[in-house]
């Protein structure tokens, strides 16, 4: 017998094969198919409603794939639960909240790292998102939505996470504060050579932080493209305008 070769140490951080799912019956996510380079960035962006969330959650094993593969780093994880995945080293930062919204935003870090990471989990919150800090004994409920997510992604990143799923971290933040996230996301990955998948409607904030950006139209990826290039953004907006 043979046995296929795999090379996780050049295989790339994420490699999704034409991948369709959705929800009872209804297909959202339409054989996608995209790979992200070890420590690369990519945005993918679209209207309300393409699928964006669907994608990332299908990627999870949140929900059922229809047809297509998803391979992390070299290791198959498409029949893998969201808990399989989430020990390839995969951190997800939902849409929705996601964090124990009764517990103060450090009992929410000490449930995730525990003992002598908790350390290094505050010196990532302290690195990356250092308003966090002087909000440790508040309930996490009472943060921002955007918070809340970059509570997560401080927290996945101190767990040692390889790829983040980010969904719509600039959600509801004011503009001041998006204009500050671009560096604090790059300089992340500097730190931690985390590759991210950003779900992202705010279209300066994405081609600032990603290498590449993706379009996804009625669940298919309609046109892709290096952030760097002059036309990326007009090339965006024509799938973002009605
Ligand atoms: N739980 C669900 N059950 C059935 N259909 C759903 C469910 N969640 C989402 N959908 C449908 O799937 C489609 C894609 O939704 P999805 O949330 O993935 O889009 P999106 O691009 O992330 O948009 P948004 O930015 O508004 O979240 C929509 O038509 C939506 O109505």
């Amino acid at each position: 017998m043979i046995t296929p070769h795999v090379d996780t140490h050049h295989a790339p951080a994420l490699e999704v094969a034409g991948l369709s799912s959705g929800y009872a019956g209804a297909v959202v996510v339409r054989e996608v198919s995209l790979a992200i380079g070890a420590g690369e960035i990519l945005a993918v962006l679209g209207k309300n409603g393409m699928g964006k969330s669907t994608l990332l959650k299908a990627m999870m094993g949140f929900l059922p794939k229809m047809a297509g593969s998803v391979t992390i780093a070299g290791t198959a994880a498409t029949r893998l639960s969201p808990h399989r995945v989430a020990r390839l080293g995969v951190g997800y930062v939902a849409q929705e909240k996601a964090l124990f919204q009764d517990l103060t935003v450090e009992e929410n870090l000490k449930l995730a790292v525990r003992g002598p990471d908790f350390a290094a989990a505050l010196a990532e919150v302290e690195a990356s998102f250092p308003f966090l800090l002087q909000r440790l004994k508040q309930r996490a409920g009472t943060l921002s939505g955007g918070e809340q997510k970059m509570l997560l992604m401080a927290r996945s990143l101190a767990t040692g996470a390889r790829l983040l799923l980010v969904d719509e971290i600039t959600e509801g933040l004011q503009p001041s504060v998006i204009d500050r996230l671009a560096g604090v996301i790059r300089s992340a990955r500097e730190r931690h050579g985390t590759t991210m998948l950003l779900v992202e409607q705010h279209l300066p904030f994405a081609l600032a932080v990603a290498d590449r950006w993706a379009v996804l139209d009625r669940g298919e990826i309609a046109e892709a493209g290096a952030s760097s290039e002059p036309d990326a953004r007009a090339r965006v907006l024509k799938h973002l305008s009605v």
